[in-house]
C-alpha cells in the first residue's frame, strides 16, 4: 500500500465528483493585487495525538517537534500522564519528549478524555493491551458520540468492556493483554475505531488481521499506517480494507509535526473569498493529511491553487464559482469551511457523503443549516448531504454548539458578511486557541 500520498487521493475524489460548473457573475470589487499573506497554522491534532500514543507505546524516548498545543492534545497528553507515561515539554512547547515503556500501561485508573474523540477511540485499545481496570469518561458532548463498535471489537480480542452510556462513555475496560487473530470492524460511523485498533496491534500477543467494512474518512487510516511505520511497526494492507499487523512493537523516533490541514482550510478559504493570496508553509504534497485535498474543492470553486513541495498557496480570483456537487466523505472536517462560504458563490453548491459529520462535536449538517438559516441563506439537507443556495447574508448570532469548526468556518464567512457574532468564540480552543487573533492579524478589520 502506498500510504503517504493520501492528499492526492482526497483531491482526486473531490474533483472527480464535480458534475457541472457553469459560471455567471464575478465580483469585480475583489482584486489580487494585495501583498501575499503567510498564515501561522499550528500542528496537526491528528498527528500530535497519534504520535503521543505511538511514543507512549514505543521503547525509548521520542521527540515530537512543534506539537499542537490545544484542548484536544492537552487532554490526550494528560490522559497518558494519568496512565503513567512521562511527557516533558521543551521551552515554549517547541517539542515534547515522550518516554515509552514498550508495552501497554499497568495499574489501572480513571482516564479523562474531555472533548477529544481521538482520546476516547485511541486510548481504550492501548490500555486493553496492558493490565488493570481503566474507566474512561469525557464531556457530555463526547459521551453522546458512538463507541460501541470499538467496545465490541476489544471484547472479541479478549478484554472485558462495559459501556455505561447509551452511545459509549463512560467505558470500563478490564485489561489483561489482548490476543490477535481475525477481527472485523465497522468503519461506517468513524474511522477512529479502526485507527485505535491498528495502533494497539503491535502490542498484541499474536499477529492481528483486521478487516474493515464501510470505512469513512479513509485518509486518516493512511495517516495511522504511515505513522505506525515511522515508529517501526510492521503493518501491511493485504487487500483493500484488510490490515495485518506484526507483534514487534514500536521504537522511539524524532518526529516533526506538520501544520494542521483542517485548520489551514479556514485561511485558504479566506484567500478564496477575499481575493487575496494565502500561503501555509510546512504543508506540501507529501503531507500525511487528507484534508489538504480541500484545496482541490477551492480550485473547483475558482481559486488558484499551488501545492508545492513544502507549502500550499491559494489565491482568490475575485469570484466564487458554484454549480457543482462534491463528495467530501473523505475530508468531512472541511465540509463546513465550504458550506459556510457557499452563499457567496454564483450558483448552488451540494456536498455529499457527510452523514458521519452528524456524529462529531455537533450534528454538523444541522448546525451549518441552522446558522445559514439565521443568516437568511437557503439550504436543503438530507441524511448525508446538503445544498447551499447563494444569496445575501444578513447579520446573525452564530450558534457554535461548542464546535470549534462551526466557529472557525463562519468566521471566514464573516470576512465578507458584516455583522456576524458568535455565542461561544473560545470553543476554537479545541484545536487552535489563537485562531481569532491569527485571522485578525491576516485580515484586519
Ligand atoms: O483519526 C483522526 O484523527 C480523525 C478522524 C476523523 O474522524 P472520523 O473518522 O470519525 O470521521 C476526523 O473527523 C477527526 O477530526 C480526526
Ligand atoms: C471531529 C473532530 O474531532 P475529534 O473526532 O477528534 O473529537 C474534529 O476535530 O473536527
Amino acid at each position: 500500500m502506498s500510504a503517504p500520498h493520501t492528499t492526492t487521493d482526497a483531491s482526486l475524489s473531490a474533483t472527480d465528483a464535480v458534475v457541472s460548473a457553469p459560471h455567471t457573475a464575478a465580483d469585480a470589487s475583489l482584486t489580487t493585487t494585495d501583498a501575499p499573506l503567510t498564515a501561522r497554522v499550528p500542528g496537526s491534532k491528528s498527528i500530535t495525538n497519534r504520535a503521543l500514543l505511538l511514543a507512549a507505546a514505543a521503547r525509548g524516548t521520542s521527540r515530537l517537534r512543534a506539537p499542537l498545543v490545544s484542548d484536544d492534545t492537552l487532554a490526550f497528553r494528560g490522559a497518558l500522564t494519568a496512565l503513567g507515561v512521562r511527557v516533558e515539554a521543551g521551552p515554549h512547547d517547541a517539542f515534547w519528549d515522550v518516554t515509552g515503556t514498550g508495552r501497554g500501561p499497568v495499574g489501572g485508573g480513571g482516564v479523562w478524555c474531555a472533548d477529544a474523540g481521538t482520546a476516547a477511540r485511541f486510548l481504550p485499545p492501548f490500555t486493553a493491551t496492558g493490565r488493570g481496570t481503566y474507566v474512561f469518561d469525557g464531556s457530555a458532548q463526547l459521551r453522546a458520540r458512538p463507541l460501541r463498535p470499538l467496545a465490541d471489537a476489544l471484547e472479541r480480542l479478549g478484554a472485558t468492556v462495559r459501556a455505561e452510556g447509551d452511545a459509549g462513555l463512560p467505558l470500563r475496560v478490564d485489561a489483561d493483554g489482548l490476543r490477535g487473530g481475525e477481527l472485523q470492524v465497522d468503519g461506517g460511523l468513524s474511522s477512529q475505531f479502526l485507527s485505535g485498533l491498528l495502533m494497539a496491534g503491535p502490542l498484541l500477543r499474536t499477529p492481528l488481521t483486521v478487516t474493515v467494512r464501510d470505512l469513512v474518512s479513509r485518509p486518516y487510516i493512511d495517516m495511522t499506517v504511515a505513522l505506525m511505520r515511522r515508529f517501526g511497526a510492521e503493518v501491511t494492507e493485504e487487500a483493500p480494507g484488510v490490515f495485518r499487523i506484526g507483534t514487534g512493537g514500536y521504537t522511539a523516533v524524532d518526529l516533526p509535526v506538520e501544520p494542521d490541514a483542517s485548520t489551514a482550510s479556514y485561511f485558504l478559504a479566506a484567500a478564496a473569498v477575499t481575493g487575496r493570496t494565502v500561503t501555509v508553509p510546512g504543508l506540501g504534497r507529501d503531507s500525511l493529511q487528507g484534508d489538504l485535498g480541500f484545496v482541490e474543492v477551492l480550485r473547483t470553486a475558482g481559486a488558484r491553487v499551488d501545492v508545492g513541495e513544502d507549502a500550499v498557496t491559494v489565491t482568490g480570483t475575485g469570484r466564487l464559482r458554484g454549480g457543482f456537487e462534491v463528495d467530501m466523505g473523505a475530508i468531512s472536517d472541511t465540509f463546513m469551511t465550504l458550506a459556510a462560504i457557499a452563499p457567496l458563490a454564483d450558483a448552488p453548491i451540494t456536498v455529499r457523503g457527510i452523514g458521519h459529520a452528524r456524529l462529531k462535536e455537533s450534528d454538523r449538517i444541522a448546525a451549518v443549516a441552522g446558522n445559514l438559516a439565521a443568516c437568511g441563506v437557503e439550504t436543503e439537507t438530507g441524511p448525508d448531504w446538503m445544498t447551499v443556495r447563494p444569496g445575501p447574508v444578513r447579520p446573525a448570532l452564530i450558534a457554535c454548539h461548542r464546535d470549534h469548526r462551526i466557529a472557525m468556518a463562519f468566521s471566514v464567512l464573516g470576512l465578507r458578511a458584516p455583522g456576524l457574532g458568535f455565542d461561544d468564540p473560545s470553543c476554537v480552543g479545541k484545536t487552535f486557541p489563537g485562531f481569532h487573533a491569527e485571522l485578525r492579524r491576516l485580515f484586519p478589520e
